[in-house]
Parts: structure tokens; sequence; C-alpha cells
């Protein structure tokens, strides 16, 4: 996720020279390096010292050790974007110098080809200013929303891990595809091809997925079929009660 985020903060017009990324191993520090012209250190104290912008992409549970680690040398003026599921802002604010603004952030993998999605939300000391400065962080990895902190857990069950409920689609399409005789090629490229109009027909008409459903199924038709087949398996209430899990174990991470 903190690949994509560079990535597109590169081409929302961030200088590579401003940036320094920190890494675990010598091969990723040189990939990076090659990849995207910018600095990088194993060494995050170094790494957040005098910078105005600190971005935290590690796992859930391996916050609390970052957060002690680097605090001591996080510019009283910086402002820190995390995009770790879970902990609240307050998790942040106790244990980093009192005042630095925290934004938490909720982005997507589709980031990665500037195809994202990310919902912002400020902490307590965070201002309009600095969530402007977040919002141009990720405009370059897609759209940008403001969300109530409240909420972006309920954000991270849909549009966080949603990509992950899409490509499971894509796969059991697939599948069916295979169990209906085709190959797996022709079976892949029917459910990619079909999702990627599918969602761009979503977009670009603005019509609501219940009248783009219905233009598909015809009376009596084969559809229809389909369909009746879809809700007799629990499909639709599947999806409801796996946004939940997301959004339950997303609560729990947090603490
Ligand atoms: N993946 C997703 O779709 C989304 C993820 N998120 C959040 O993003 C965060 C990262 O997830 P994801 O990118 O999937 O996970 P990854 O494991 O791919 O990325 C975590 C990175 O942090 C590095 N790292 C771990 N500890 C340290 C440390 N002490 N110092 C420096 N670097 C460190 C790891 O290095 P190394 O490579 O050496 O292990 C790794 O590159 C998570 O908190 C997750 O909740 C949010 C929204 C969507
Ligand atoms: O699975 C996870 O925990 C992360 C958060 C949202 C998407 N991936």
């Amino acid at each position: 996720m903190g690949e994509a985020v560079l990535a597109g903060a590169l081409s929302a017009g961030w200088a590579a020279s401003d940036v320094v990324a920190t890494v675990r191993t010598e091969a990723k520090a040189q990939r990076l390096r090659e990849t995207y012209r910018v600095a990088t250190t194993s060494d995050n104290v170094a790494a957040v010292r005098g910078a105005g912008l600190v971005l935290v992409g590690v796992k859930p549970k391996d916050v609390g050790a970052l957060l002690d680690e680097i605090a001591s040398a996080i510019d009283p003026q910086a402002v820190v974007v995390t995009v770790a599921a879970g902990h609240p802002a307050a998790f942040y604010e106790q244990r980093l110098p009192a005042g630095v603004p925290v934004v938490r952030a909720v982005p997507n993998t589709p980031a990665a080809i500037g195809a994202g999605i990310t919902a912002i939300a400020p902490g307590r000391g965070a201002t309009d200013a600095d969530l402007e400065a977040v919002e141009h962080l990720f405009s370059g990895t897609g759209a940008v929303v403001r969300a109530a902190e409240k909420d972006l857990n309920a954000v991270s069950a849909i549009s966080g891990s949603g990509p992950a409920y899409i490509f499971y689609v894509a796969d059991a399409l697939a599948e069916a595809g295979v169990l209906l005789g085709l190959t797996r090629d022709v079976a892949r490229r029917l459910a990619v091809q079909t999702l990627l109009g599918a969602s761009r027909l979503m977009d670009e008409s603005g019509e609501h997925p219940v009248l783009l459903r219905e233009k598909v199924t015809s009376p009596g038709g084969t559809t229809a079929a389909a369909l009746r087949t879809l809700d007799d398996g629990g499909v639709r209430a599947s999806f409801l009660a796996a946004a939940t899990a997301a959004r339950d174990r997303a609560d729990e991470l947090g603490g």
C-alpha cells in the first residue's frame, strides 16, 4: 500500500527528491531507488527527522512499536498520515508529541494504477490545511473523499477490502466458465472484461446498479434464472455479513 501511495504522490507532482522511503531490506531499497528515484533508508528515526509529512504504512500490529520508535524525532509541525486499519487517531495522538496532527486514510489497492478511492478523516488536531495536504498526497492514486472518523472502519469494509471481494467474484465467474467447458484462458478473459465493462458502464452511465441489472434481465430469460440461484444461495446476504465481519475485525484490530 505504501508503494502505491508513493507512486501516486509522485504522479500528483511530489518531487522524488523530497521523499524518503523506509525499508528493511537492501533489495527493496534498490528497487525503490531505481523505480522512483527516491532516497531510501532503513533508519525510521532519520527518515522522519525534519519531515513535513510522515506516512505510516505498517501492519496494525506494528504501529505501536513504530510510533514508540519515531515519536521523539517527529517535528511538531509535521502531519502524520496513517493507512493502518483499525487504530483510531487517538491511538497515535497518545503516542506522538502533543499537538502533532494525525489524519487517517483508507486507500485501496487499485491506487497502484491511479484507480483507487481513499477516504480521509482528521484526528483531533488536524486542520483543513492538513486535510488538503493529505488529499493532494492521495490525489495521484485516484479519487479522494472525506469521511467522519467514526465511519472509517465501515469504509474499510466496503472499499478498502472491496477489491478482494471483486477478485473473488472474478475467480468464481472464471471457474464457472471452466465448469461449463470453456478454456481457463478464455473463461478468465470473459470474467475480467465483463467486470471491467460493467464497472465502466455503472460509472459512465451514472445509472443505479438496479436499473442496469434490470436491463440485462429479460423476463423469463437466462439471467433471471441465474439471479434466482444467487438469491437462493444467499449471496446478497453473504455480502452484508462479509462487510459486517470486516468492519468488526477493524474495530477489533483498533482495540
Ligand atoms: N493492502 C490493502 O489493500 C490495504 C492495506 N491497508 C493498510 O495498509 C497497511 C499496510 O498493509 P499492506 O501494504 O497490505 O502490508 P505490507 O506487509 O505489504 O506492507 C507493510 C510494509 O511495512 C514494512 N514494515 C514493517 N515494519 C516496518 C518497520 N518497523 N519499519 C519500516 N518498514 C516496516 C514492511 O516491510 P517488509 O517488506 O520488509 O516486510 C512492508 O513493506 C496495513 O496497516 C493495512 O491495514 C489499508 C487499506 C488497504
Ligand atoms: O485486510 C486488511 O486488513 C487490509 C485493510 C483493508 C484492506 N486490507
